[in-house]
């Protein structure tokens, strides 16, 4: 695997080592060796995998509230993805700054992305498929949100947002109260 780094520190995009031969390919996708280079030595405790079945729907901005923020990774077994992230850590220097990256079947990418930040993710296709790693359980009760299109966060979709779920229609808007996570 092959780890670099984002604009926003300790988060990395994660390039798969493919090995092709005459039936097709194979790629390891975590291995607690590689992944103690870039400091990561939790325990993924959930894997979950979500579909969206049309292009240009959005689902995010998400994280989970202290004490239970987790490290997520995620990567797109179907169909292509613009994935962001959003720094929300209150002492970071790149605090509510972001980072997108396309995620598709085709380039097997992944985002690891640390405890302090918001995720979410547009569709670039139809019928995307993401699977996710996390360090933590979860707990619906904790989850909280960051508006797709906060004005403060300025992010630059690639396409018109379709498909929005109520839920993330109605995450609160940042003000000066707002202090990170
Ligand atoms: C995230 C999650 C949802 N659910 C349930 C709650 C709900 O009934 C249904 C759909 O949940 P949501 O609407 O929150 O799904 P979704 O909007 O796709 O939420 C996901 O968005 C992306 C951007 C992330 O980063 C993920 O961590 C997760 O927050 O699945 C679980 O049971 N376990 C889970 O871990």
């Amino acid at each position: 695997m092959t780890f670099t780094s984002t604009s926003l520190q300790a988060s990395f995009v994660v390039d798969l080592n493919v090995f092709k031969d005459d039936r097709g390919w194979f790629a390891r996708t975590y291995c607690k060796d590689e992944f103690a280079q870039i400091g990561h030595d939790a325990e993924w405790v959930q894997m979950n995998h979500s579909f969206t079945s049309k292009k240009g729907t959005i689902r995010g901005m998400h994280f989970q509230l202290p004490p239970f923020e987790e490290i997520k990774m995620v990567r797109c077994i179907s169909g292509a993805v613009y994935d962001v992230i959003i720094d929300l850590r209150k002492d970071s220097a790149t605090f509510l700054q972001y980072f997108g990256t396309e995620l598709s079947a085709g380039n097997r990418r992944m985002l690891y992305i640390p405890k302090g930040f918001a995720h979410g993710f547009q569709t670039l296709s139809d019928d995307a498929e993401l699977i996710y790693h996390h360090s933590q359980f979860y707990k619906p009760g904790v989850e909280s949100g960051i508006r797709y299109d906060d004005p403060v966060i300025g992010i630059q979709w690639p396409l018109q947002a379709v498909n929005v779920s109520e839920r993330d229609l109605n995450h609160s808007l940042i003000d000066n109260n707002f202090k990170g996570i």
